[in-house]
């Protein structure tokens, strides 16, 4: 727990660091990773599925059989939930859809964009520590919603080589074409080349820890897009003395029970609250079954008090969160102060873990400071805007001249020749 009263502005960049694992290492064993599984497909998997994962796995593919089992094994309970959090973010990822929009820029002259699904995707589903069934539905709902054909999933198997029943049971239910039990960096790979069993994709989305992100990054050195770098979970929490310092502890520990490499930021500008909020984080992470990890998240976590708000809110800009709380007074008014953050959570109800799972908002979100120039997974994600223009015969006297002189000037006389051709035509005729 790091601990920073009144720090002067000099000083700010020292607690936007992330807790990251050392990037050269990393990058060169996912770089063997990609290599070995581009030259040897499956077998390939085999190995790191036994190396990361104590798997030994006949067949990655998921048999209709293997999703059939499942549906008896979830509670009704689970399934009503379940079902809840789906209509929320079918909602409100129906509702990111465009209409089209037919814009005549000169007389003559329309244009316009029309969407179109990326046909194959490939989601990931992270299930190391924890089995984020819940990221199927972040995922797979709105890719069905944009009309992507293909949509894959990845997600890690256990010893058993099983995966876990309740990402199976999602995965059918809201309509995942091909899932496979492959996990890690290994899965980003297979799903980059293709491999004899697993499909290569033309995007990759979904979370992981940083052998996943790191290798989704290198996905697109090989020409397949990412949806944006979401790695280990982040919370930073702006809280004046209105707020409730026990729920402000359980959103900070909420983000850290994710992975020790979480990171939870917390500001304050009142002492007493500050203080408050650090004892009910302690008395509260004795009680929590992944004490271990969420206690070495909060080691590398920043616990900062400030002079006021406005200075809150430019430590959190810079820090560019995944997550963003205000559980401050009139929270809704502040939020022109926000410049960089995944997504966002007002007020003292506004829980995090409301968007994790269903309020309707995607949880699949940029971390490590990403945030600055990335947005969270929406149905956008899963499109391609595609333009059009008509140009009638009047449309083209009346642009013709300006494509003609500025094809000129850049001494593309080709580009000019296909104007200058259709307006020799249009005056002939007349
Ligand atoms: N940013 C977001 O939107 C978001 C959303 C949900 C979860 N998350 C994050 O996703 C992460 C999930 O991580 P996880 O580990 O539980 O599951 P995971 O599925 O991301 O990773 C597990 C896999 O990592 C591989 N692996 C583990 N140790 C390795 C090693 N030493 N070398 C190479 N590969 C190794 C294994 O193949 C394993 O299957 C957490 O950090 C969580 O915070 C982020
Ligand atoms: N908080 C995670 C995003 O950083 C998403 C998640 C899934 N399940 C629980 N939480
Ligand atoms: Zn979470």
């Amino acid at each position: 727990m790091i601990i920073t009263k009144y720090p002067q502005k000099s000083d700010w960049k020292n607690l936007v660091q992330r807790p990251t694992l050392e990037k050269q290492n990393l990058k060169s064993l996912i770089a063997e990773v990609f290599d070995n599984v581009s030259k040897n497909g499956d077998e390939a998997l085999r190995f790191y599925s036994k190396k990361f994962d104590s798997a030994e796995i006949a067949d990655f593919r998921v048999s209709r059989n293997e999703i059939e089992t499942v549906k008896s094994l979830i509670s009704n309970d689970l399934k009503k939930a379940i079902q809840q959090a789906k209509s929320n973010i079918e909602i409100f990822h129906a509702s990111q859809k465009e209409p089209i929009n037919k814009i005549e820029t000169t007389s003559g002259v329309t244009c316009w964009r029309e969407s179109r699904g990326i046909e194959k995707v490939g989601i990931y589903i992270p299930s190391g520590t924890a089995p984020l069934f819940s990221t199927v539905l972040m995922l797979a709902i709105p890719a069905k919603l944009a009309g992507c054909k293909e949509i894959i999933l990845c997600s890690p198997p256990n010893e058993k080589g099983e995966i876990n029943p309740t990402i199976l049971y999602v995965a059918e239910l809201c309509g995942v074409t091909e899932i496979f039990k492959v996990g890690g960096s290994q899965a980003i790979a297979a799903m980059t080349f293709g491999t004899e069993t697993i499909s290569q994709v033309y995007k990759i989305f979904g979370p992981g820890n940083q052998f996943v992100t790191t290798a989704k990054e290198m996905a697109t050195e090989f020409g397949v897009a990412i949806d944006m770098p979401a790695g280990p979970s982040e919370v930073l929490v702006i809280a004046d003395e209105q707020a409730i310092p026990a729920f402000c502890a359980a959103d900070l520990l909420s983000q850290a029970e994710h992975g020790a490499d979480s990171q939870v930021v917390f500001i304050s500008d009142n002492q007493k609250f500050f203080e408050e909020t650090l004892n009910e984080l302690k008395s509260q992470l004795q009680n929590l079954p992944r004490k271990d990890l969420a206690e070495k998240a909060i080691e590398n976590s920043q616990f900062i008090l400030v002079e006021n708000l406005s200075e809150a809110f430019e430590i959190s800009n810079l820090y560019a969160p995944e997550h963003l709380i205000l559980a401050i007074e009139n929270s809704e008014d502040w939020t022109s102060k926000i410049a960089n953050a995944g997504s966002v959570f007002l007020g003292n109800y506004s829980c995090e873990s409301a968007g994790d799972y269903a309020s309707g908002t995607n949880h699949t979100l940029p971390t490590n400071s990403f945030s600055r120039s990335y947005s969270g997974v929406s149905l956008d994600s899963f499109l391609k805007k595609i333009t059009f223009q008509n140009i009638t015969k009047q449309g083209i006297q009346k642009l013709g001249k300006t494509i003609e002189i500025m094809a000129e000037a850049e001494g593309l006389f080709a580009h000019k020749n296909a104007v200058t051709l259709r307006l020799n035509q249009i005056n002939q005729n007349n």
